[in-house]
């Protein structure tokens, strides 16, 4: 595959892309240049080739013959990359594999000792080299992965990414209890020191964080104790540049573990929710992704809005391993900020779109439920698989615009009559990765579907 890394690059035709919340636009007959290093330099409405050769190359000071040209065919557009905000790339052989569990048995009996056994380093060059390709196939130019415990291979993660072009948060897992033994760091300061050594890795591999960055990941509260949660809490005060990731409130046997876990009398926390205990080892900031949120109480949704923290909807996971329907439109009436996340392997498809088609499906369920405006549209779901997503991943006006394109065949089926927003609606709903073409990150082709 010819990556045209490192050319001047104009592509042509119809452009889709989410304009806000619940407003896509559309963008036909238009061209877009994106300069050598990736840079979008260019977008000019009611623009074919012709007219950009002759009225816009010149001002960016670039030759016909060394642009490499991308034009759109009838039915084709070009859309912009998904985010994944939320996915365990450790756990990608796992899709599919949850039978009837829910979360903490599902942990204990599928997850750790796959986990576990990426400490192997072919092993996990596999895996991450197979999810890394399955997800830019299917669209994702940006993903949130948490890795394992093992810094090795979580620095292969991220010089994988960074080798296949795919934008990523890559975090080493961080958890010091309540796993077994065979995994689980050895003490709060020997997973400080691990977790300092994978950022110091994946600092020095991308310098200037152009493509991939390290992220702060405590697992989840359960399995980070009061020492190591503070440690982490400390870290991303130090270290402001970087994200956290992590998990609340998905499964109601969690919830009241972790109230068992800490009692607001040891950590201080304001009252003794699930989001106070976070909040009350300064884990709480604009710059943490929150996995799932599904039975957060008005209080904890406030507290969330309050520190700025972000949301990743899990619908594939919460329907997979049963943990329940989160309540979107209640989090975006809020002013929380959402994105979506696969979840892979408590979710068990790579797809983002799919992603944005189950959140339509779920938000339909909290609507039969009761809440009649829960109903999530098809703008509204593309909206939290792009742009959403970039703000939660803290990447807003970098990504979620034009990085990628992706276009019509495959498993839709189009007759000709359909209006464009019909069109977008039946490929939000019946595509898949057929319909991924081509994938561009920075200007670089990252994948051709042949
Ligand atoms: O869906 C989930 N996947 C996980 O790996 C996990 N760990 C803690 N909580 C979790 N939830």
């Amino acid at each position: 595959m010819t990556t045209h890394q490192n050319q001047n690059q104009l592509f042509v035709g119809s452009f889709i892309y989410s304009k806000n919340l619940d407003e896509l636009e559309y963008l036909h007959g238009a061209a877009i240049c994106v300069d050598k290093e990736g840079k979008i330099v260019a977008v000019e409405r009611d623009c074919d080739e012709q007219t950009a050769i002759e009225t816009v190359f010149p001002g960016l000071g670039w030759s016909a013959d060394e642009v490499v040209v991308s034009v759109t065919k009838d039915g084709q557009f070009f859309f912009p990359g998904f985010i994944d905000t939320h996915l365990h790339a450790s756990q990608y052989p796992n899709v599919g594999i949850f039978g009837k569990s829910t979360l903490l048995d599902w942990l204990n009996t599928y997850t750790f000792p796959l986990e576990a056994s990426l400490a192997d380093p072919l092993k996990a060059r596999k895996v991450y080299s197979r999810v890394i390709r399955k997800t830019l196939s299917h669209g994702t130019t940006c993903a949130a992965y948490y890795a394992t415990v093992d810094v090795p291979s979580t620095n292969l993660l991220a010089d994988l990414c960074l080798a296949a072009g795919q934008r990523a948060l890559v975090g080493r897992v961080c958890m010091d209890q309540l796993s077994p033994a065979y995994y689980r760091d050895d003490s709060p300061a020997a997973s400080l020191a691990a977790t300092r050594a994978s950022i110091a890795h994946i600092e020095k591999a991308d310098p200037g964080m152009r493509l991939v960055r390290p992220v702060i990941t405590p697992r989840f509260a359960p399995s980070c104790s009061a020492p190591l949660m503070r440690a982490l809490g400390d870290l991303a005060k130090e270290m402001p540049h970087l994200s956290v990731q992590t998990h609340i409130s998905e499964n109601a046997g969690e919830i009241a573990l972790v109230r068992e876990l800490f009692p607001m009398e040891s950590t201080g926390a304001a009252d003794d929710s699930y989001a106070a205990v976070y909040d009350a080892f300064g884990l709480l900031t604009d710059r943490t992704i929150l996995a799932h949120a599904v039975h957060l109480s008005e209080a904890e949704a406030d507290l969330i809005k309050t520190r700025g923290a972000k949301v990743s909807h899990c619908p594939c996971s919460n329907s997979a391993i049963t943990s329940g329907a989160a309540r979107v439109r209640w989090l975006l009436g809020k002013g929380i900020v959402c994105g979506l996340g696969t979840d892979m392997s408590g979710g068990y498809s790579p797809s983002v779109l799919e992603a944005a088609r189950l959140a339509a499906l779920v938000s339909r369920h909290v609507a039969m439920g009761g809440d009649e405006k829960a109903k999530l549209s098809v703008e509204e779901v593309l909206y939290l698989a792009t742009k959403g997503g970039a703000e939660v991943v803290g990447l807003e006006g970098r990504v979620g615009g034009f990085e990628e394109d992706g276009e019509e065949d495959g498993n839709v089926d189009v007759f000709g009559w359909e209006s464009w927003g019909d069109m977008v609606a039946k490929w939000v709903y019946n595509g898949d990765d057929r319909n991924t073409k081509k994938v561009w990150v920075k200007g670089r082709l990252v994948h051709e579907r042949k």
